[in-house]
């Protein structure tokens, strides 16, 4: 996938393996190494692989991301929070992309996305840093202009859209998120930004994000590890996959 993909093409699966890694800490067990499923999405259809280094490690670990970089055939989506700690790991390892999250200790999952308003300053450290050893950054924010506004001032390249209210509502409420992440799809193109997209995406909300052909790229792993249990690891990421192409060829037709 070349950094300057033109809009409505083929768009791009990464897969998260976070919840591997939350069921392998579950036992303090070798398995499921998050490392073989990320090398099996790969094989299965997978664009690259996401990850996310939590500051409280309770799924993917350091160990993980250090083991894991020189074995992708993909390229890897590291998630971090916006610290000195998680930025200098980044460094370190050099992924293809660093994607800044929001984090609270707190929360089950990640509740909304980064105010890049409000933390300019530190974001746009953060970004410098990321940029000065080659990585490409996207910041994980809500489809709200001045955020996009923001980012594109501060110079990161990719934005990943915050899903999870359009994943957790339904009927009108819904459709009124939904309306909301095409108009900042369009926005962030218009701004020159590369969009992607993710959170609490599955199986049969995913259409009508995937249909939206401003957007290039889902980060999906949640309901990927959930549908694994009945279908297996492989079958879940190609059927995943499947459906994001099937609808964005539709969409195309
Ligand atoms: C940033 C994002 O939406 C996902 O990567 C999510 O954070 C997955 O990790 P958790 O399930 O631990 O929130
Ligand atoms: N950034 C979203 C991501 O990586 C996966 O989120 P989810 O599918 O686990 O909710």
């Amino acid at each position: 996938m070349s950094f300057l993909q033109p809009v409505g093409t083929i768009i791009d699966l990464g897969v998260n393996i976070d919840h591997v890694a939350t069921l392998r800490n579950a036992r303090g067990t070798s398995y499921p190494d998050p490392i073989r499923a990320a090398l099996l999405a790969e094989q299965a259809g997978a664009d690259c692989i996401t990850l996310h280094l939590r500051e409280d490690r309770r799924h993917i670990k350091d160990a993980d991301v250090i083991a894991l970089a020189p074995q992708l055939l993909t390229r890897m989506n590291l998630e971090a929070a916006v610290t000195q700690e998680m930025i200098d790991f980044a460094c370190r390892i050099r992924p293809a992309d660093v994607c800044l999250v929001p984090e609270k200790r707190s929360e089950v999952t990640t509740e909304g996305g980064l105010d890049v308003v409000t933390h300019y300053k530190a974001v746009e450290a953060a970004v410098r840093q990321l940029q000065a050893e080659g990585i490409r950054v996207s910041l994980f924010i809500d489809a709200d202009q001045a955020q996009m506004d923001a980012t594109a001032a501060i110079g990161a390249p990719v934005i990943e859209l915050h899903t999870g209210r359009y994943a957790d509502t339904a009927g009108a409420e819904q459709a009124a998120e939904l309306e909301r992440i095409k108009r900042g799809a369009l926005y962030g193109v218009s701004k020159g930004l590369k969009v992607n997209a993710g959170h609490g995406l599955h199986y049969t909300n995913v259409q009508a994000i995937a249909a939206i052909a401003e957007i290039a790229e889902l980060n999906i792993g949640h309901a990927i590890v959930g549908h694994a249990v009945f279908v297996g690891w492989e079958n879940a990421v190609r059927e995943m996959k499947a459906i994001m192409l099937a609808t964005r060829l539709g969409a195309r037709a």
